[in-house]
């Protein structure tokens, strides 16, 4: 069989073999150890060297400039995009929709080349770039979301019965591995929306069986269903009605909004149709006892009440900053000194 193309541009998980996606997951620890470990004020001792001994990560992004086209509102996407592209060493350049003439005054094809002819790197608009471009997040997938969901879950290994765990500790030098993790039975509850679709395509191949629960109208795509069947996850994934069924003995319950940017107005036949779909204590009582919760943000509370949201299941906020490192490591990857085949 001929040598797959070079991977020019990352849109979805389902682009990546699982060995790639631990590595980038393994790389963005690194990259966390390293990076926290600088930040800290100059007079700390950690673990005996000391501040003006440690080095940035890498700079890989020097002299290079990515440019980060959004259309949509965001936090942890554009934060992590804008902060990790500083850590490289690099200048990013924020262009929302009201900045530039894409869309109103040129279109998209003219504006991606305009761009990719002066910037190393897009995170959003592929198909017509020159340069690799990461999907920052699109309506049908979100990977760098996933990337970030699957680190987390590493870090907590020791909470699914692994031997190891990631050290809690910002201050950690001598650096760690990453932990593996044991099969687990994920469940997700709630909307068929970008999140989730990269989720279908990577947890069942990681080992994982993946239940997801969610009423009959809204189900995923033919275009996510086709990428699930490719690559065989199908296998590993039981799509069922109700809640309940679907966490029963999970280790991990995740959750999204029901009501994604640009459906507004279907908000009260939502809400009617994701009746009964809440994550709470009492929905997962019958999870594996140790479950752990995990959110993409933003949250609204109809999805998951505050119990499970602020308590000690919810990975929720590791999860969160783990989208810097993984964005990061990606980047560096991606746009810095290598590419993705060879790393
Ligand atoms: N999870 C996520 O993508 O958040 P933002 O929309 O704030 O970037």
């Amino acid at each position: 069989m001929p040598p797959s193309p070079p991977l020019r541009h990352l849109m979805t998980l389902a682009d990546l073999p699982v060995g790639q996606i631990n590595r980038i997951v393994e790389h963005a620890f690194k990259l966390k150890q390293l990076s926290k470990a600088w930040r800290l004020p100059p007079s700390s001792k950690i673990n005996g060297p000391s501040h003006g001994t440690l080095h940035l990560p890498s700079n890989s992004l020097f002299g290079k400039t990515i440019a980060l086209i959004f259309s949509q509102r965001s936090t942890r996407t554009r934060v992590a995009a804008e902060t990790s592209v500083a850590l490289l060493g690099g200048h990013s350049m924020f262009l929302g929709r009201e900045d530039i003439q894409m869309g109103v005054n040129e279109s998209i094809r003219d504006t991606a080349k305009i761009v990719s002819g002066m910037c190393q790197g897009l995170f959003d608009l592929a198909r017509y770039s020159d340069v690799p471009v990461i999907n920052a997040l699109s309506p049908l997938w979100h990977p760098t979301q996933v990337l970030a969901d699957i680190m987390t879950l590493r870090e907590n290994a020791s909470s699914f019965g692994s031997p190891h765990d990631a050290p809690s500790s910002a201050t950690e030098v001598q650096l760690s591995q990453l932990p593996e993790l044991p099969p687990l039975t994920i469940a997700y509850v709630g909307d068929s929306a970008n999140v989730l679709h990269d989720m279908l395509v990577s947890y069942p191949r990681m080992g994982h069986k993946f239940r997801v629960a969610s009423p009959k109208q809204h189900r995923a795509p033919s275009e996510v269903w086709e990428r699930v069947k490719q690559l065989g996850c199908d296998g590993n994934i039981v799509w069922v009605e109700d809640p309940k069924e679907a966490v029963e003995g999970a280790n991990v319950v995740a959750t999204d909004t029901w009501i994604s940017m640009g459906q507004e107005s279907e908000k009260e036949a939502r809400l009617r149709a994701f009746e009964g779909y809440q994550v709470t204590e009492a929905l997962c009582k019958n999870a594996h006892p140790e479950w752990k919760f995990l959110h993409c943000l933003p949250r609204k509370p109809q999805e998951v009440d505050d119990e499970v949201m602020y308590g000690p299941r919810s990975l929720v906020f590791q999860e969160g900053e783990n989208r810097k490192w993984t964005t990061m490591a990606i980047f560096d990857i991606l746009y810095g000194e290598w590419s993705l085949e060879t790393f």
